[in-house]
C-alpha cells in the first residue's frame, strides 16, 4: 500500500482511515496498464493491413497505471480522484475485469455492478425498453428477474414517457439514468461508478446519492467512485486516492485527500519536486503562522492602502505617487521614482479614484501628488478630483502616455544627481524581473528605462544613458527583445552592459538574486522574503518602499507549478539563518493556506536542522 501521508495539520480529526470492516473486497496489488500506441497514422484500415503484414507497424508504449497498489474493505465508499488522463477509468476498467492488467494482479471478492462506460451494454437502435432487457442480460439477470423489476427500473429512472423511443434519442444524461437503475436494482457486492453520476443533472445526482447510501447503510455494499467533483467525493466516500500520471499521488481518508487535491490538485512539475512537496505533507508537525505575513486587498488599489498603513512614516509622508493600477510597466516605473526619497506609491483606475484611495488622501496631510500619466492612463475626471480632496497639494502630471517616454520624463523630472549611478533598461513585458530586482533597483535609485519596441532603444533615452550619468546599464531581456546590434553605441561609449536573461521566470529570478548577493554586502543581515505571484503580481505593484524597509529579497511564485515552489523551498533553506519572516503579495487565489504552510514546514524543519 503506498503511504498515507498524515495531513492532521489540515484540521482534519481522522487520523487513521478506518474502514467499516477487515474483509477486503477489492485488492489491486502492483498492478500497471501498458497501451500499445500505433506511431504512425493510417488513412484507412488497407494501409494497416499492408503496414501489419509487411511488419511495418510500429508501436510506442504508453503506460497508463504504474505500480498501483490499493485495497477496498466491505463497506468502504472508495473515491477515486485525478485530472483528466489520469488513469482512473482505466483502474475501474481493470477492477470491474474489463482489461487484464498488464503487470500486478486485481483479487475481487464479491459480484461486481459495473457503471463504467456511458453507453456501453446499450444498442442505441433499440427503444429503452429492449435496452432494459438487453443490458440487463449482459448483467447477467434472467429474463424474469427483469420482468420482476422492470416498473421499478422505469419508476427510478424517470422514463415511463420514453420508453418506446429508440435510445438513440435520449440525452446522455437520460442513458445514464436507465443504466444507473439497471445497476443498482440487484444489490451488488461491490457497486462501481465511472462518469454517471456526473451526467445526470442535479436532482437525479442527489436521487443516485441517496441510493448509493441506502445500498452502503442497509446492504454493506463496496462502492468505488470516480469523480472530477472534490466536494461529492468528501461527501459520499470514507476513503479515496488520488491518482495522476498513472501512479497514486496520496491515498487516505476522503476528507484529507480532497484538502490536499483541492489545493494542489492540477499542478505540473517534476517527479522530484512532486516528492518533495509529498514527502512536507507526511511530516506531521503543526507551522508557526508567526512567520507569515500576507499583503492582499479586496481589489489592487486597496493593496497599497494598508502597505502604505505598514510603512513606517507611510501616514505621515507629505508626497505620494499616483500611478495607473492596470498598467503593471507604470506602476514599476512609480516604485523606481519612490526610490529617490521614498514616497508611498498609490493606485488609481484609469476613469476615477477607487473609494478606498479617495478616503485615503482625504485622511493624510497632502503637499505634493506626482501623477504617472498622461490622460490616456489616467483621466482629467481624476486629477480634478484630487484637486478637490487634497486642495493644498502640488500635483504634478508627468503627461505621457507611452511606458518608453513616460519613464524617460520621470527620470528627468527627478534631479540628474539624486539617481544612483546604475540604470535599468528593458521592456514592458519584463514586470516579473523588474519585480526581483526591486529591492537592489530601490536601495540604489535606480531609474527604469523601456524600449520602444523590440529592439529600438529611443534616441534620447541611449543618449542618456551612454552620457556618463552612469557606470553600468543592467539589461531585462534577451536577444529577442534587445539583439547584439542595438546594443553597439554602449560598447562604444566604454558602458558596461550586463543582460539578465532566464530560460522561465523562476530561472531568471535565481540569477538576479545571485547577482545581487554577489554585489551587495548584505547576505548576513536578517531579511524578508517576499513572495509574488508571477503570473497575477497584481498585489505588489506598489512595494517598493517596503523592500527598503524591510531589507527584503523578492521571489517570484508559480504556486501551480512544483518547480518554482521547491525552487523557493531551496532558497529559504539556504537562507534560513538570517531570513525572519516570509511575506506574501496575493490572496487566496494566487497563495491558498496550504500553500503557505508549505513553506512554511519547510522553513521550521530547515531551522530544527
Ligand atoms: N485503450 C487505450 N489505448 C491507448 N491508450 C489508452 C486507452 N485507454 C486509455 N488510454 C490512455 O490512458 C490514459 C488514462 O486514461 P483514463 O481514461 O484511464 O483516464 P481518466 O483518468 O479516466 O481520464 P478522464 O478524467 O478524462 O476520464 C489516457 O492518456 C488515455 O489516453
Amino acid at each position: 500500500m503506498p503511504e498515507v501521508v498524515n495531513t492532521s495539520f489540515l484540521g482534519s480529526s481522522i487520523e487513521e482511515v478506518e474502514s467499516s470492516s477487515e474483509e477486503v473486497m477489492v485488492k489491486v496489488d502492483h498492478v500497471s496498464m501498458v497501451f500499445n500506441m500505433a506511431n504512425e497514422t493510417m488513412n484507412n484500415l488497407k494501409e494497416y493491413a499492408i503496414a501489419l503484414a509487411r511488419r511495418e507497424l510500429r508501436f510506442k508504449e504508453f503506460r497508463a497505471l504504474d505500480d498501483i497498489s490499493l485495497e477496498v474493505c466491505k463497506g468502504d465508499v472508495f473515491g477515486i480522484l485525478g485530472t483528466n488522463g489520469s488513469g482512473k477509468s482505466t483502474l475501474l476498467k481493470i477492477i470491474a475485469g474489463v482489461l487484464e492488467p498488464s503487470e500486478g494482479t486485481c483479487t475481487i471478492n464479491g459480484n461486481i455492478a459495473p457503471l463504467i462506460e456511458l453507453g456501453a451494454g446499450f444498442d442505441m437502435e433499440l427503444t429503452a425498453r429492449e435496452n432494459i432487457y438487453l443490458n440487463g442480460a449482459l448483467l447477467g439477470y434472467s429474463k424474469s428477474f427483469i420482468e420482476d423489476h422492470f416498473d421499478e427500473i422505469v419508476e427510478f429512472a424517470e422514463i415511463e414517457k420514453f420508453l418506446d423511443m429508440p435510445l438513440k434519442n435520449y440525452s446522455s444524461g437520460m442513458v445514464a439514468r436507465i443504466a444507473f437503475a439497471i445497476a443498482t436494482v440487484i444489490v451488488p457486492d461491490i457497486l462501481i461508478v465511472d462518469e454517471v453520476l456526473s451526467v445526470g443533472d442535479f436532482m437525479f445526482q442527489q436521487k443516485c446519492e441517496r441510493r448509493i447510501q441506502t445500498l452502503i447503510k442497509e446492504h454493506q455494499v463496496t462502492v468505488l467512485i470516480v469523480s472530477h467533483d472534490n466536494n461529492q467525493v468528501e461527501r459520499l466516500c470514507n476513503k479515496a486516492v488520488w491518482i495522476e500520471k498513472g501512479h497514486v499521488r496520496i491515498d487516505g481518508t476522503a476528507q484529507d485527500v480532497c484538502q490536499v487535491y483541492r489545493v494542489l490538485g492540477g499542478h505540473i512539475g517534476s517527479a522530484e519536486s512532486e516528492e518533495r512537496i509529498f514527502e512536507l505533507l507526511r511530516d506531521p508537525s503543526i507551522p508557526c503562522d508567526e512567520l507569515v505575513e500576507t499583503f492582499a486587498g479586496e481589489t489592487r488599489y486597496a493593496t497599497p492602502v494598508n502597505l502604505l498603513e505598514s510603512l513606517e512614516g507611510g501616514e505621515r509622508s507629505g508626497s505620494i505617487i499616483l500611478a495607473p493600477g492596470e498598467n503593471h510597466a507604470v506602476c514599476m516605473l512609480a516604485n523606481a521614482y519612490s526610490s529617490l526619497n521614498e514616497m508611498p506609491v498609490l493606485l488609481t483606475r484609469p476613469d476615477r479614484l477607487p473609494d478606498i484611495v479617495d478616503q485615503k488622501i482625504r485622511q493624510m496631510q497632502i503637499s505634493s501628488i506626482t501623477v504617472l500619466g498622461g490622460s490616456d492612463l489616467i483621466s482629467d475626471a481624476v486629477v480634478k478630483r484630487l484637486e478637490v480632496i487634497s486642495p493644498a497639494a502640488t500635483i504634478t502630471r508627468i503627461d505621457q502616455n507611452s511606458e518608453e517616454r513616460l519613464a524617460y520624463a520621470l527620470f528627468k523630472h527627478g534631479e540628474s544627481e539624486w539617481w544612483g549611478r546604475k540604470a535599468i533598461l528593458t521592456y514592458q513585458e519584463g514586470i516579473g524581473d523588474i519585480l526581483c530586482f526591486m529591492p537592489y533597483s530601490y536601495r540604489n535609485r535606480m531609474p527604469l528605462f523601456f524600449s520602444v519596441s523590440r529592439g529600438v532603444i529611443g534616441e534620447d533615452v541611449l543618449k542618456s544613458l551612454v552620457s556618463g550619468s552612469f557606470d553600468e546599464v543592467l539589461l531585462l531581456g534577451g536577444e529577442d527583445v534587445f539583439p547584439a546590434e542595438c546594443l553597439a553605441p554602449f560598447e562604444k561609449a566604454g558602458i558596461p552592459i550586463t543582460r539578465f536573461c532566464g530560460k522561465d521566470p523562476f530561472d531568471a529570478n535565481n540569477i538576479i538574486t545571485s547577482w545581487v548577493e554577489a554585489r551587495d554586502n548584505t547576505t548576513d543581515q536578517s531579511f524578508e522574503a517576499f513572495f509574488v505571484s508571477i503570473w497575477n503580481p497584481s498585489d505588489a505593484l506598489a512595494m517598493g518602499p517596503l523592500t527598503k524597509q524591510r531589507n527584503a529579497t523578492v521571489l517570484v511564485e508559480d504556486a501551480q507549478n512544483l518547480d518554482s515552489i521547491t525552487n523557493n523551498f531551496s532558497y529559504i533553506e539556504a537562507k534560513k539563518d538570517t531570513l525572519s519572516k516570509v511575506v506574501f503579495f496575493g490572496d487566496s487565489t494566487q497563495f491558498s493556506d496550504l500553500d503557505k504552510m508549505l513553506l512554511l514546514k519547510d522553513l521550521q524543519r530547515s531551522l530544527r536542522s
